[in-house]
């Protein structure tokens, strides 16, 4: 089991009104190259944070201490081409005024050195992998003629249009309906495999994870406090704070999450 990355004794503080925030602190995990591990935690454990440090897209204003290496890649990663990031907010990542084909197409272009015709036709080959109906009108489409699960498959498509190592989902599917939301985590279960990628699924929400994962990794307030096999995390979590994620989550929704977790092996 090689790392793709090796993460050691992280820490990273911003700086808010003069002040320093601790967003993690001395953080220690590996991802494991192949894996699908979820990063779980309330609303500013860090999740995030995370995220963005191992893309190398932190704020230039915030300090970073500890290392990420790459084992599993042999080199420092190039952003947009060894890892994909998907956001929470499709709209954000996609141009509003550019059609997505070309949206698409130009990340093929440039980080694989496609003609604009090789990279058209690559770009309609992902809108045909992620699902969207009519590949070749949709093309031509721009992002506000799109539903906001449709948006989210077009940011896929781009975030993987350079056949990335890592695939990033950063809270992907926390802004849609339950249903866009099973579809969406179908639809990166399924382009993961195909490719041979590697996952980062950050998600607030334990029976997602869980579903999609075979490992998580539970933050709070900075810290890593737990990280194990999913069957483990959710059968016999070490800390009482999984433990209340777990509580949290049967006490919302009665669906026993152990199947949840079983579907996922
Ligand atoms: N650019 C920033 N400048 C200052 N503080 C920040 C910045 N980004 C995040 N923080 C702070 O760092 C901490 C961790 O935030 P982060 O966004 O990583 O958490 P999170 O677990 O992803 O939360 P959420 O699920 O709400 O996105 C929080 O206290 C947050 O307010």
């Amino acid at each position: 089991m090689t790392a793709l990355t090796s993460i050691r004794d992280l820490t990273v503080t911003y700086r808010r009104d003069g002040t320093a925030v601790a967003a993690l602190k001395n953080i220690g995990l590996d991802v494991v190259t192949g894996e699908r591990l979820a990063v779980i935690g309330e609303s500013g454990s860090g999740k995030s944070t995370l995220a963005l440090a191992i893309a190398g897209l932190l704020p230039a204003a915030s300090r970073i201490d500890g290392r990420i290496e790459w084992p599993g890649l042999g080199r420092a990663p190039l952003g947009g081409r060894d890892i994909g990031f998907v956001f929470q907010d499709p709209s954000a990542s996609l141009d509003p005024v550019m059609p997505i084909g070309k949206q698409i197409a130009e990340v093929a272009r440039t980080h694989l050195g496609l003609t604009w015709p090789q990279a058209y036709a690559k770009a309609k080959n992902l809108l045909e992998r992620v699902r969207l109906p009519d590949p070749d009108s949709a093309l031509l489409a721009f992002p506000h003629q799109l539903s906001g699960g449709q948006k989210q498959r077009v940011a896929i498509a781009a975030a993987i249009a350079a056949g990335p190592k890592l695939l990033i989902a950063d809270e992907a599917t926390s802004a849609l309906d339950t249903i866009v939301q099973a579809e969406i985590v179908a639809l990166i279960r399924r382009l993961v495999a195909e490719d041979g990628m590697t996952l980062l699924f950050i998600s607030h929400d334990i029976a997602l994870a869980a579903e999609l994962a075979e490992r998580i990794a539970v933050f709070r307030h900075g810290q890593l406090v737990e990280l194990g096999a999913t069957a483990r995390i959710v059968d016999a979590p070490a800390q009482p704070y999984t433990r209340a994620l777990l509580d949290a989550h049967i006490g919302l929704d009665a669906e026993p999450l152990l199947n949840r977790s079983g579907l996922a092996t």
